[in-house]
């Protein structure tokens, strides 16, 4: 699914009216009226009191159709117009007269505090006040008015986006944004909902298609694309009936050191869980009784050091490389990653201490061998490529490492995003059960194990990141999210991949429908 910029959607806006002569007008009863079905339907006309908080602009507009459609099937609606200008749109003054035509209880104007209504826990706040053209922030009794909703036991549902939020630029006063409970919003989920200083805002939405030119849609490069299962099962490779271990590639993890070799077991284990052929690890001297226990199908190659890694020398040929997880920082180390880098030519996955070992070290830098994956959490990643003022700093300074080095750079986090280039790929699998340790070595181990099945390094990395999120999710079910270990996500890769293949469910049919 493509998440779309608000100029994006305010174009698609434009071109929709144009090409296929409807009017604003139209489009706006279209998205009132879906946002009215939708609540109708949860609501069954129970008599709660519904408050609809409406801004003078065209979400405002949003928010009078949905009132207008409540009144006429008889809801308690309570409409409140917070009028902090006199610049009205068009559309929201004629939706104004609408709702007046049809209503002795006309919306209450507010200009103050003073009119900030009493609302009961169980009652129902609909937050129209702003939509997509926010273009400041909120201040004076506005922002009052949103901190007073906030303070409310009631539930908050946000129509398009959660009034103080922008759609694809920094939160310009984190005191000034609704919470919302849930988020209805319009033909494409925005990018604010999914970055760490902003997703809060938005913790649940769904998409209501209200239609807009899917041509336009289609042929416009979106600001990201959302990875459900829907795109993650068209990533899949199938196996081949007369295939053998050798199709699968060979993964190499270079990983642990003395107190951290739980770091390159997770890390096997998962790329053998993800379908490598073959995993060798190699690992300081002191892993090897530990590997060859822990995991049998590993093969182990051992460093000429007891306690760490200071030359990986000795492999065999292979597909594709892990390397990083918990090796350490050790000047031996960053030698050895240098010799490794120039010498050995495979795809690469470079994570945890390898990635601090590239901070440390300018040469170092330079020999990321191209097409590599570099998969940092946000302590690494401040590391790599410095700090930053906000989510939206961070991913360009993401995409200009990516562009220099020739990368791909996953950002690990709730929503993992994949970037190259200019290109955002956002993860939706996983869950807070997952910032656990080692969650990040299976993740290392089954990026590599894509790379070693013939998977391209931006596929491997979108699709493992999944698959990942989705075997965390299937762990946290039967073990709550305080449970979830890196080693149990790993055990459940095989559970993901059937996961993914599995016919999605029929939609059940309502119980009078059957009757
Ligand atoms: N177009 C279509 O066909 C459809 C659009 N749809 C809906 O339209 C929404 C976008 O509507 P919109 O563009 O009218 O902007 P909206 O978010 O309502 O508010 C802008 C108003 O607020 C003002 N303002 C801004 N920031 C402010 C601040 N901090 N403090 C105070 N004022 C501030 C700004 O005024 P100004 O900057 O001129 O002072 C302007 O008057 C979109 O989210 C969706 O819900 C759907 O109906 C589908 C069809
Ligand atoms: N709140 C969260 N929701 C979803 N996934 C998460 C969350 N926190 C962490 N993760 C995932 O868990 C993994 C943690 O990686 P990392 O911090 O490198 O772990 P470690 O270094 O212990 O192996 C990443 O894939 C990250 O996306
Ligand atoms: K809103």
């Amino acid at each position: 699914m493509k998440v779309f910029s608000a100029e994006q959607l305010q174009q698609a806006d434009k071109v929709t009216t144009e090409k296929h002569n409807i009017s604003s007008l139209d489009l706006m009863e279209r998205a009132g009226t879906q946002i009215f079905n939708w609540l109708h339907q949860r609501m069954q006309g129970a008599q709660v009191p519904v408050h609809i908080f409406c801004g003078i602009g065209n979400n405002g507009g949003d928010g009078l159709v949905l009132g207008r459609h409540l009144i006429e099937h008889g809801y308690v609606v309570h409409i409140y117009i917070a009028n902090f200008t006199d610049k009205r749109s068009k559309c929201f003054l004629i939706n104004y007269d609408r709702v007046k035509e049809i209503t002795k209880k006309w919306p209450i104007l507010m200009t103050s505090e003073a009119d900030f209504p009493e609302i009961h826990p169980d009652d129902v706040i609909i937050d129209a006040i702003f939509g997509i053209g926010l273009n400041r922030a909120p201040e004076g009794w506005v922002k009052k008015l949103i901190q007073y909703l906030n303070e409310q036991k009631a539930f908050r549902l946000s129509i398009d986006i959660p009034s103080g939020l922008h759609a694809n630029k920094p939160v310009a006063d984190m005191e000034a944004v609704i919470m919302a409970n849930h988020t209805l919003t319009f033909q494409a989920p925005k990018l604010a909902f999914f970055l760490p200083d902003s997703g809060d805002f938005a913790p649940y939405f769904e998409i209501i298609d209200i239609g807009l030119d899917p041509e336009f849609l289609h042929n416009t490069v979106p600001l990201a694309h959302l990875i459900s299962k829907q795109e993650a099962r068209q990533f899949y490779k199938q196996r081949k009936k007369y295939s053998h271990k050798g199709d699968y590639g060979h993964v190499l993890v270079v990983g642990g050191s003395y107190g951290k070799m739980g770091a390159a077991v997770l890390s096997s284990k998962a790329a053998y869980r993800a379908g490598a052929g073959l995993v060798t690890s190699f690992i300081p001297k002191c892993g090897y009784d530990i590997i060859q226990t822990a995991l049998p199908e590993v093969m182990a190659i051992t460093d000429a050091y007891d306690h760490l890694i200071s030359e990986v020398d000795d492999i065999p040929e292979v597909e594709a490389i892990a390397v990083g997880m918990g090796i350490g920082t050790n000047e031996r180390t960053v030698n050895a990653l240098k010799k490794l880098f120039s010498e050995t030519k495979a795809s690469y996955v470079i994570d945890a201490d390898a990635i601090n070992c590239i901070a440390l070290d300018k040469d170092l830098k330079k020999l990321i061998p191209p097409q590599s994956v570099l998969t940092p959490h946000p302590g690494e990643l401040k590391r790599l490529v410095g700090d930053w003022k906000d989510d939206y700093d961070k991913l360009e300074k993401v995409k200009e490492f990516t562009r220099k080095y020739k990368c791909i750079l996953l950002i690990k986090g709730a929503n993992s995003i994949t970037v190259h280039e200019d290109k955002l790929y956002i993860n939706t699998s996983g869950n807070p059960g997952m910032a656990t340790g080692g969650s990040g070595d299976v993740l290392s181990g089954m990026i590599a194990a894509l790379l070693a099945q013939g998977y391209d390094p931006l596929l491997a990395t979108v699709f493992a990141t999944y698959l990942h999120g989705l075997a965390g999710n299937i762990v946290s079910q039967s073990n709550s999210f305080e449970a979830v270990m890196a080693g149990d996500v790993a055990d459940h890769i095989g559970k993901a991949y059937l996961s993914l293949l599995e016919p999605d469910q029929p939609v059940q049919q309502d119980e009078n429908d059957q009757k």
